[in-house]
């Protein structure tokens, strides 16, 4: 097991750099436009979470209309992400943060070949492959979506495209029709397989494998890396076509192109209504008004900088647009009817209307919507809290379809009061009020509500809302307080010196240290099934959740992992109420051990799990707790290590940012952050995983 997983560590070290740019998508809505299986396994194993909405652009292009086989390929890896990102919002009502499109085709002898359409196709293709170079290219689509107004998306593309090369053997006819018999080539661009039966058919591979077996992982996260680490808002930049050579070495160039045309031109196109307008920069959150671009382009020569090219093998481009709907939602769906193959030009002349952003002199209605959401933000959480308390919602799910008199006699209050704390959660989506003629409206419990508000949901956080309402809530009315003197507000908010809260305050009644565990218990409800299937941990058999509490992790991870046992190590006031929270179903493969972990011997286990630990204590303290672990390792051993995972440039996640206000001692970090203070103490970090949940992961290994 320990020489498995030590080889693991260190082929991954290599995929360190890399990680961190994953990360970077963390919580975004990334979409990958395919459904090839091999593409999908790529962007799984690098950690990526995504949902897969396959694209239904029909690869029709007329390959005839590029002067290069790679042009061809960037172009249906575009339309088939644009495609996709213009589908979601109105086919699925969400706007994706991110779309991926891919396309990989196989060029020989200056012909593209796509996939056989029959065994003769693939005997055709196979044939002329054999015995000679060949080359391979995927191009890449990232489209940006960047939702404004109801009826506005900003979208900004960036492509790229990889080249590798690949040299067949000479293949005997017995050889070519014994592969072709086996199936597998149908389904794969040129005909064959890298990854499977296919690798036997090659003699060498010159650049990235991964490319030929369908997505450039690493030239994708350098281009990440581009995106969220290296772009700035500058209007130089707007023009920026970023190459990167095929071999390794990175040359980032700002093109000096002559200026795109000014709208008046692109007024004078054959689509009257079509005006064109890109966003200045690739960030996200940068829509300011900048340079415009005539739209009037084939498909081949569609509004992507087209820059020089510096280097044969990669190239990428970069620009957006701004698309607004001029008609309707309702006949949006109609539009898109059959519209798998439009182009840009297309989505112009269907009514959608490209324009200018204006420096408006007021305000815009969203930018003061943001702000007094920001500010009415308290309010809303506490009605959530107080409706919560009152047990409006579990009251609703037993006697459905009450008025407000009625809600206000079952739960002891006002029936003014009741009302307007009603019609507060209906307005937020937690019920649903029904008008009746002549009568006062009844209410109903939201599916939002049944799933997480009722007290005995199985995703409950009702615990934690409470915990949120009578600690987190005392302790903000302190903030101000918190940051002048940058310490923790625990003797202000409840009256007593704290200085271990865990033992001090949360410990301090069986009252409080119930609604503590329920509140902890609640959170790791909802997010420990993500945690504990985060990575595969079969080679482990012991593990042992440090700081475990009601053990809600653990039975998570005896559930995802068949062959584990795990060790719940808490302290003694924590252990003696686990029972409590001990589900109906379960084997005795999940026991407790009471002690305090900065102080007492560590259970043995070959996995140690840290989760919501570290974040809460000083330097000194994580030293020596870390200290622990580590001398409690032997090499091979793992940690996992879960937290909410800062963004590597510390601007996200909010959550992450506002808890951090009301820590006692410790600190919010990122997964970078995480990895290196890990390594001071022999564990390096195999693996990260973003779950898109409360809670990201890390598997770090004992060296
Ligand atoms: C924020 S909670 C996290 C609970 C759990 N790991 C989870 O993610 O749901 C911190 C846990 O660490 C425990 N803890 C705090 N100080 C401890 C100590 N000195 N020794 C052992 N456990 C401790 C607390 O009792 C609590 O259960």
């Amino acid at each position: 097991m320990y020489f498995k997983q030590y080889q693991i560590c260190s082929s991954l070290r290599d995929t360190m750099v890399l990680k961190p740019v994953i990360s970077k998508l963390a919580g975004k809505l990334v979409v990958l436009a395919s459904a090839s299986p091999r593409r999908l396994e790529i962007l799984r194993n690098a950690g990526l979470r995504f949902e897969v909405v396959p694209s239904w652009f029909k690869e029709t292009i007329d390959k005839g209309l590029f002067k290069a086989p790679h042009e061809y390929a960037v172009e249906t890896a575009k339309q088939k992400a644009l495609e996709v990102a213009r589908r979601m919002p109105f086919k699925h009502l969400k706007t994706p943060d991110i779309v991926i499109g891919a396309d990989t085709i196989v060029a020989v002898d200056g012909k593209i070949l796509e996939k056989p359409v029959d065994k003769c196709d693939a005997y055709r293709m196979l044939s002329s492959l054999s015995g000679k170079e060949h080359s391979v290219f995927t191009g890449v689509a990232i489209v940006l979506c960047h939702e404004k107004e109801n009826e506005e998306v900003d979208y900004q593309l960036i492509d790229f495209y990889e080249e590798t090369k690949v040299k067949f053997a000479d293949l005997s006819e017995d050889m070519l029709w014994e592969y072709i018999n086996s199936g597998e080539p149908m389904d794969k661009a040129g005909g064959y397989g890298i990854q499977a039966l296919g690798g036997m058919l090659v003699e060498y591979v010159h650049g990235d494998f991964l490319n030929v077996v369908g997505f450039p992982l690493n030239h994708f996260c350098k281009q990440l890396d581009l995106i969220y680490n290296h772009w700035t808002p500058s209007s130089d930049q707007e023009n920026a076509s970023i190459h990167l050579s095929h071999n390794g070495t990175r040359s980032t160039s700002v093109l000096t192109q002559p200026p795109p045309k000014p709208p008046a031109q692109c007024n004078q196109s054959s689509s009257p209504s079509a005006k064109y307008n890109s966003s200045p920069s690739p960030r996200l959150n940068s829509p300011s008004a900048s340079q415009t671009h005539n739209t009037q382009d084939s498909p081949s020569s569609s509004p992507v900088h087209k820059g020089e090219r510096k280097d044969a093998d990669s190239e990428v481009g970069v620009s957006s647009w701004r698309l607004v709907d001029s008609s309707s939602a309702k006949d949006k769906d109609a539009k898109l009817q059959g519209s798998e193959s439009t182009t840009l030009q297309q989505i112009i002349s269907r009514g959608h209307a490209i324009v200018p952003e204006h420096e408006d002199s007021e305000p815009k209605k969203e930018n003061l919507q943001q702000i007094i959401e920001l500010m009415d933000g308290f309010k809303a959480s506490k009605a959530l809290f107080t409706a919560c308390n009152l047990g409006v919602f579990d009251l609703l799910k037993s006697k459905p379809s009450l008025d407000a008199s009625q809600v206000a006699r079952e739960i002891k209050a006002s029936v003014k009061g009741t009302d307007c704390l009603l019609e507060a959660c209906a307005s937020l989506g937690l019920l649903r009020s029904k008008e009746r003629p002549c009568q006062k409206p009844v209410y109903e419990n939201t599916d939002l509500a049944t799933r997480f508000l009722l007290s005995d949901a199985p995703l409950s956080l009702h615990g934690y809302i409470q915990h949120c309402n009578n600690t987190v809530w005392p302790l903000f009315s302190h903030l101000e307080s918190a940051v002048r003197e940058g310490t923790h507000q625990h003797e202000k908010a409840f009256g007593k010196k704290s200085d271990d809260v865990f033992q001090d305050t949360y410990c301090n009644s069986q009252e409080v240290k119930l609604r503590f565990m329920r509140a902890m218990h609640s959170i790791a409800e909802v997010t420990g099934a993500a945690v504990a299937s985060a990575f595969d941990l079969s080679g482990y058999k012991t593990a042992c959740d440090l700081g475990g509490c009601t053990g809600a992790m653990a039975y998570k991870f005896i559930k995802a992992h068949p062959s584990l046992s795990v060790t719940v190590f808490d302290l003694p006031a924590i252990v003696e109420m686990s029972e409590h929270f001990r589900p109906l179903h379960t084997d005795n493969r999940v026991s407790f051990v009471a002690g305090d972990f900065f102080k007492d011997e560590l259970p043995k286990a070959d996995l140690y799990i840290l989760a919501r630990i570290l974040h809460d204590w000083s330097d000194e303290k994580v030293h020596i707790l870390l200290r622990k672990i580590a001398d409690a390792c032997t090499p091979g051993c793992g940690l996992l290590l879960s937290e909410t995972f800062l963004d590597e440039d510390r601007r996200g996640p909010s959550r992450g940012l506002l808890q951090a206000l009301s820590m006692s001692e410790g600190k919010q970090r990122s997964a970078t952050e995480y990895s290196l203070l890990l390594k001071n103490y022999g564990l390096v970090t195999v693996h990260v995983r973003n779950t898109g949940n409360l809670l990201d992961a890390m598997l770090c290994i004992k060296v």
